[in-house]
């Protein structure tokens, strides 16, 4: 594998020779890989590599079968209910279909998780949700409804409940996903501008060289079920990789 090193002792996310199997489905076979606090690290990999899979270790909605896989230090799969109940407090999820509860406006949406996490008064609760709907440049959909929203406001008011509760950790499951290319080039630099303003650490899962390209800090290779490559972004869209290569097709070759 190609390996960079972190200078920095400040791991926020370790993979450490992750395996996971569904039945006789071994989808990772000794994932390896590090991210340093700041750090946005974009998850590239064919179909059913185990990107989101991936993903899933890192919310403990999933156990490894054997590997370790850290959050600031701590091994996710050893933290009782309670602690892992506060670590997900402090992770914000984008998922690829805003996940929006369709009955309740776009404030109320983004209350939700203030209302069960936090003891904020309505006071506090209605000046972050105006912080975070101006953060993502929609300050006026406060009182829309889902249904009265565009798919790349979604994805803004997505981005802006996955902030709300000032997350230090940011996972991204397919942000481009289902938006035209333009939408997707607005949402891509709100993406960046968030993790150059918010300090965030983040994980994006993403197919769009483009995205990788605007948001991440460095990408992970996912292939036969390991980290096949890890470089930062400028050298991973040169690949010299061969199955990097193949993956990216000629046109990042030219990037
Ligand atoms: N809970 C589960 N039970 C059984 N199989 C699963 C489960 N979750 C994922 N898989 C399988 O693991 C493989 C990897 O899935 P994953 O969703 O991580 O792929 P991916 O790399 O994100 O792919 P895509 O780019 O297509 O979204 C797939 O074959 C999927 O069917």
């Amino acid at each position: 594998m190609t390996d960079l090193k972190s200078s920095s002792e400040d791991i926020i996310i370790r993979f450490k020779d992750v395996y996971k199997s569904f039945g006789r489905h071994d989808i990772l076979k000794g994932i390896s890989f590090e991210v340093p606090r700041g750090q946005v690290l974009g998850l590239m990999g064919g179909s059913g590599t185990g990107k989101s899979v991936t993903l899933r270790h890192v919310i403990g909605l999933l156990k490894p079968d054997s590997g370790r896989v850290e959050v600031e230090g701590r091994n996710v799969p050893d933290l009782t209910k309670h602690e892992l109940a506060d670590l997900r407090k402090r992770m914000g999820y984008v998922f690829q279909e805003g996940a929006l509860i369709n009955w309740l406006t776009v404030a109320e949406n983004l209350a939700l998780p203030l209302q069960e996490n936090t003891k904020l008064s309505k006071s506090e609760i209605d000046d972050l949700i105006a912080e975070k709907l101006k953060m993502v440049h929609i300050p006026d959909a406060g009182e829309k409804l889902p249904s009265e929203i565009s798919g790349g406001m979604k994805k803004r008011v997505g981005l802006a409940r996955a902030l709300i509760t000032d997350p230090d950790i940011i996972l991204y499951d397919e942000p481009n996903a289902g938006l035209d290319p333009q939408i997707a080039r607005s949402i891509n630099e709100l993406m960046r501008e968030i993790a150059d303003q918010h300090h965030a650490t983040a994980l994006v899962v993403e197919h769009r060289l483009e995205c990788i390209e605007t948001v991440c800090d460095e990408v992970v290779f996912l292939y036969g079920g390991k980290a096949l490559v890890h470089e930062k972004t400028a050298d991973f869209l040169r690949p010299t990789h061969p199955q990097l290569i193949e993956f990216l097709g000629p046109e990042a070759r030219n990037a």
